[in-house]
C-alpha cells in the first residue's frame, strides 16, 4: 500500500475514534445530568479515585458537586454511583423507596456474592432474594433471643478474661481485643471459645476479599474473567472460600455430634438443630452453617473497630477519660459495671457514640443497588445504579454536628447542641446511627454492638488509665495516630503502641479476682453439664 494511502487510512481511523470519544464524552456529561465530576468515556472516574481512604475523595467531591441536592453522580468502569451526602436524601431513597432500592451490587472477587445462583453464603452481601429474606429473619430472631437471654453473661465473662490479658500482656492488646470479640461470637454460635483465632482470620480474609482495597479484580473487574489457569485471584479465592465453608460446616457437624452425646451446651447452632430446618425455612445444613458462620464472622471486625478507636479517643482526651471513670466510680460504688448500670452512665455512652461519630468504622457506607428505573428530584436514575450513603459526610455535617472534626461528647449531653436528646437515662444511644445503614438492609447487630461496647469500655475505664506509652530510651511519649487506618470496607486503626496502667493496686487485684471467680464458675458449670450428660446416658443404657 502507498504511504499516502496508509496515512489517509490512519488519519481517518484516528478521526473516527476521536469523534466517537468526543460524542460519548458529551453524552455522559450532558447538561441535564446529575452533577458530579467530569466523566471519561469507558473508565468514568476510576483514574483519580484513590483506593486508599476512598471516602475522603468521595467527601471532597460531595463538597464540590452535591450542592443543595445532597447527592452527586459518578461512574467507574461502567458502574453507576449515586453518592448521597445528606442523610435526609438517604432516608428518602433507602427507607421510603426501600421496596426497589434494597438490592446489593455484585462483589466481583467473590463467587456468587449476591446468591443469585443459590450459594446462600453471605447474608450482608446477598441480593434482595429469597435467601436474604429468610436468613435476615433467622439472624434477627437469633440475635434478639440472645440479647433477651444469655449473652450478657458471655460478654461479662470474656471482658473479665480480657482485663487480665491486658494486665499480663498489655503489648498484645490489639490481638486480645479482637480475640475477645471473636470469643463472644464463638460462644454464641458454637459454645466453643477455642475457635476464636481462626474465626478472626477468616473474618479478615472475607473482609479483604470484598473490599475495593482488596484484590485488584474488585476495581479492574475484567481481570476476574481470565481463564482459571492464568488467574491467581480466582485460584486464591477458591481456596479461601472452600476452607471457610468447610470450617463452618465442621462447626455444625461437631455441634451435632456433641448433641448426640448430650455434651453440647446451648448455642445458636444447637438451637437451630433442635428446632429442625422447617421452623426457619433454611434449606439444610449448608445454609444453616453459613448463616450462623456469617453472623459470628461479622461480629468480629465490626466491634473491634470502635473498640480500638475507643482506646485512641481516650488517650487523646484525658479529660473525658477522667469524666467516664468518675461517673462509673460514683454510679457503681467501685465495682465492675454491668449492663444494668447503663441508665446511670450517660457520659460513657456519649463518649462511645462520639467515638463512632468521630471515627466511623464503615466511613464509605454500604451500597444499595436499584432494582428499577426511577425519577428522583427531576433526575433520571437507571436501574442498577448503586446508591452509596456516605457516612463520613453524614457525620461531618457541620449543621447537625458543629465542630465536626473534633471529639466533642458534650454534643450528646448538653442542651443547646443540635443532637442533644433527653432523658439522659436513655440517650445518647448508638442505636439508629446512620453508621448502621438504612431501611430493609439496616444492620441487625446494633444491640449486640451497643451492649458489647458498654461492657468492654466501662470495664476498661474501671480498671485502667489508658495512656500513651513512653519511649524507654528518650522518655518521650510515643505518638498514637488519630488518622492512620486500613482502607477496607470496615476500618480499624493501624497498629500502635500504648500503655494500660492499672488505676490502683486494689483495682488490679479485684480484676484478677473477678476473672478467677468467673473462670472457676465457667469450668464448674461445664463439668456439671458433662456429668449430668453422662448420668442421663447411663440411665438410658440401663433402661435399654
Ligand atoms: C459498629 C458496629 C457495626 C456497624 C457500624 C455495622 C454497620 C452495618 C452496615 C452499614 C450494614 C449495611 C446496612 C445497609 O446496607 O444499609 C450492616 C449490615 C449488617 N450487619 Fe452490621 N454493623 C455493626 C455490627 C454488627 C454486628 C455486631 C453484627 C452481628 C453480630 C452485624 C450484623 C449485620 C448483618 C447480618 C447485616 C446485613 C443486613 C442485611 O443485609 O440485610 N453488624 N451493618
Amino acid at each position: 500500500m502507498q504511504p499516502f494511502t496508509l496515512l489517509v487510512l490512519w488519519a481517518s481511523l484516528v478521526g473516527f475514534v476521536a469523534y466517537h470519544l468526543y460524542k460519548l464524552f458529551k453524552e455522559i456529561n450532558h447538561e441535564r445530568k446529575i452533577p458530579g465530576p467530569t466523566l471519561l468515556p469507558y473508565i468514568g472516574r476510576v483514574h483519580d479515585l484513590p483506593i486508599q481512604f476512598m471516602w475522603l475523595k468521595f467527601k471532597e467531591w460531595a463538597d464540590q458537586y452535591s450542592g443543595t441536592n445532597g447527592f452527586y453522580f459518578t461512574e467507574m468502569l461502567g458502574a453507576k454511583f449515586l453518592i448521597v451526602s445528606d442523610e435526609k436524601i438517604a432516608e428518602e431513597l433507602l427507607v421510603k423507596r426501600a421496596k426497589y432500592n434494597s438490592d446489593r451490587p455484585m462483589v466481583r472477587s467473590l463467587f456468587d456474592s449476591k446468591s443469585t445462583h443459590g450459594s446462600m453464603e453471605y447474608l450482608p452481601l446477598m441480593g434482595r432474594n429469597q435467601y436474604w429474606a429468610r436468613q435476615r429473619r433467622f439472624t434477627h430472631s437469633y440475635l434478639t433471643e440472645a440479647s433477651n437471654a444469655q449473652y450478657n453473661g458471655v460478654m461479662y465473662h470474656e471482658t473479665k478474661r480480657w482485663l487480665v490479658r491486658l494486665l499480663e500482656n498489655p503489648d498484645d492488646f490489639a490481638f486480645s481485643l479482637e480475640d475477645m470479640a471473636a470469643k463472644i461470637m464463638c460462644t454464641l454460635a458454637w459454645d466453643d471459645t477455642d475457635s476464636s483465632e481462626y474465626l478472626s482470620k477468616t473474618a479478615w480474609g472475607l473482609l479483604t476479599q470484598m473490599s475495593p482495597a482488596g484484590p485488584i479484580t474488585n476495581v479492574l473487574t475484567p481481570l476476574w474473567h481470565l481463564p482459571m489457569i492464568i488467574n491467581p485471584w480466582k485460584t486464591a479465592e477458591r481456596k479461601r472460600h472452600d476452607e471457610q465453608q468447610a470450617w463452618w460446616m465442621e462447626r455444625l457437624t461437631n455441634t451435632r455430634e456433641k448433641m448426640a452425646l448430650g455434651q453440647q451446651r446451648p448455642c445458636f447452632t444447637s438451637q437451630h438443630l433442635e428446632k429442625g430446618d422447617k421452623r426457619s425455612n433454611l434449606s439444610g445444613d449448608y445454609e444453616a452453617s453459613s448463616v450462623i458462620g456469617m453472623m459470628a464472622l461479622v461480629g468480629v471486625f465490626t466491634v473491634a473497630g470502635p473498640l480500638s478507636y475507643w482506646l485512641v479517643s481516650m488517650i487523646h482526651h484525658p479529660k473525658w477519660q477522667a469524666a467516664v471513670q468518675k461517673e462509673i466510680d460514683e454510679a457503681c460504688g467501685g465495682r465492675l459495671p454491668t449492663l444494668t448500670d447503663t441508665p446511670k452512665l450517660p457520659i460513657l455512652r456519649a463518649c462511645i457514640k462520639e467515638t463512632m461519630r468521630w471515627r466511623p468504622n464503615v466511613p464509605a457506607g454500604v451500597a444499595h443497588e436499584m432494582e428499577a428505573d426511577d425519577e428522583f428530584r427531576g433526575y433520571f436514575l437507571p436501574k442498577g445504579t448503586r446508591i452509596l450513603p456516605l457516612d463520613w459526610a453524614f457525620l461531618r455535617n457541620p449543621v447537625k454536628y458543629p465542630d465536626p472534626d473534633n471529639f466533642r461528647p458534650e454534643r450528646w449531653l448538653e442542651p443547646g447542641w443540635p443532637t442533644f436528646q433527653e432523658p439522659l437515662s436513655q440517650y445518647p444511644t448508638i442505636k439508629g446511627m446512620t453508621s448502621f445503614g438504612w431501611g430493609q438492609r439496616q444492620c441487625l447487630g446494633q444491640t449486640v454492638t451497643q451492649d458489647e461496647l458498654i461492657v468492654a469500655c466501662s470495664a476498661l475505664a474501671w480498671c485502667f488509665n489508658l495512656k500513651a506509652k513512653k519511649d524507654p530510651v528518650t522518655g518521650n511519649e510515643l505518638l498514637v495516630p488519630v488518622d492512620k487506618c486500613n482502607s477496607l470496607l470496615i476500618i480499624k486503626p493501624d497498629p500502635f503502641e500504648m500503655a494500660f496502667e492499672p488505676r490502683s493496686q486494689a483495682r488490679k487485684e479485684e480484676a484478677l479476682r473477678v476473672w478467677a471467680e468467673s473462670d472457676a464458675n465457667d469450668k464448674r458449670e461445664r463439668e456439671e453439664f458433662l456429668l449430668s450428660a453422662k448420668a442421663t446416658i447411663n440411665e438410658k443404657v440401663e433402661i435399654v
